[in-house]
């Protein structure tokens, strides 16, 4: 229509660019070809969704699929650091282009952009959802088999918007062993069945750590219970990710796609079956 304004509630019309009432979704780049997005998703802050991100987005690399992270996370960037990505991203009339890693993963995040990477992101919460929205709108992302989009922590409005804006085809919980006897993974499942949004699996992290003298497993933070809870709420896919001083020192150097270990692997064949 050539008279369009783009606000739907003010015209009844039934063209082909009408959006319902409650879709707020964005549409990617035109040049963008996206074929399945992960979201990452924690109850609450800190429990290493962003380390989860980096080895499953690794894994599915590994399995020979163009893979692509989405680093949503405005206000704690973590992703360039992981991957050892200092450059900043470039861009031309057409868009924005995500940084390439050493082994091929495209990435955009905030830190991406900023002058300074030690910069804080001290900005009110619609520009930080407006900005997550930009990643997906204006970062030209080709051919991109798996992207995963490391969301911001909690269930407030930023991570709210996200999950409206982009469509997700499902969503990874990360949790630790306290939080999975508190209430909080409960508030990120019903989220995610509020936006109708299916969860593929729960990942427990810091479930345990294994002595390096006598293999005995401990239970730092307590005893699992990521079984138990995953059955509560019907999700068919669950993982242990250990304490591992070996992923800390990946992250801290930048090497993370050299980690080693199978603690992911069932729920990557789930993602590469789904
Ligand atoms: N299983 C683990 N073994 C060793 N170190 C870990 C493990 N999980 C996370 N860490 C470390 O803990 C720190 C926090 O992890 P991460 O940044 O992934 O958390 P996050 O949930 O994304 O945090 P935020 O929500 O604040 O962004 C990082 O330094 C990370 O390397």
């Amino acid at each position: 229509m050539s008279d369009c304004n783009h606000n739907c509630e003010s015209c009844s019309s039934s063209c082909g660019d009408r959006k319902e009432k409650n879709d707020f979704t964005v549409q990617p780049h035109e040049l963008s070809n996206i074929k399945k997005v992960i979201g990452v998703v924690s109850g609450k802050g800190g429990v290493g969704k962003s380390l989860v991100t980096s080895l499953l987005a690794v894994s599915m690399n590994r399995r020979g699929y163009h893979t692509a992270i989405l680093d949503a996370d405005i206000t704690g960037p973590s992703i360039p650091k992981a991957f050892g990505l200092h450059e900043k991203a470039k861009g031309n009339e057409m868009g924005l282009f995500p940084v390439k890693s050493k082994t091929g993963i495209d990435v955009m995040s905030i830190n991406l952009l900023l002058g300074n990477e030690t910069d804080p992101v001290v900005w009110r919460g619609p520009i930080i959802a407006g900005t997550v929205k930009q990643f997906w709108s204006d970062v030209i992302w080709s051919d991109v088999d798996y992207m995963f989009v490391d969301m911001p922590p909690g269930t407030g409005d930023v991570p709210l918007t996200v999950f409206q804006s982009i469509p997700l085809d499902g969503i990874i919980i990360v949790t630790s062993p306290q939080e999975l006897v508190s209430m909080i993974v409960g508030k990120a499942v019903k989220m995610a069945s509020m936006m109708n949004v299916p969860i593929l699996g729960l990942i427990e992290n810091m479930s345990y750590f294994v002595c390096p003298d006598c293999n005995t497993q401990y239970p730092i933070f307590g005893e699992s219970h990521v079984e138990e809870v995953a059955g509560r709420y019907g999700i068919n896919a669950f993982a242990k990710l250990p304490i591992n001083p070996k992923l800390a020192a990946a992250c801290d150097k930048g090497m993370i796609e050299l980690f080693e270990g199978d603690w992911l692997d069932a729920l990557a064949d789930i993602l590469e079956n789904n």
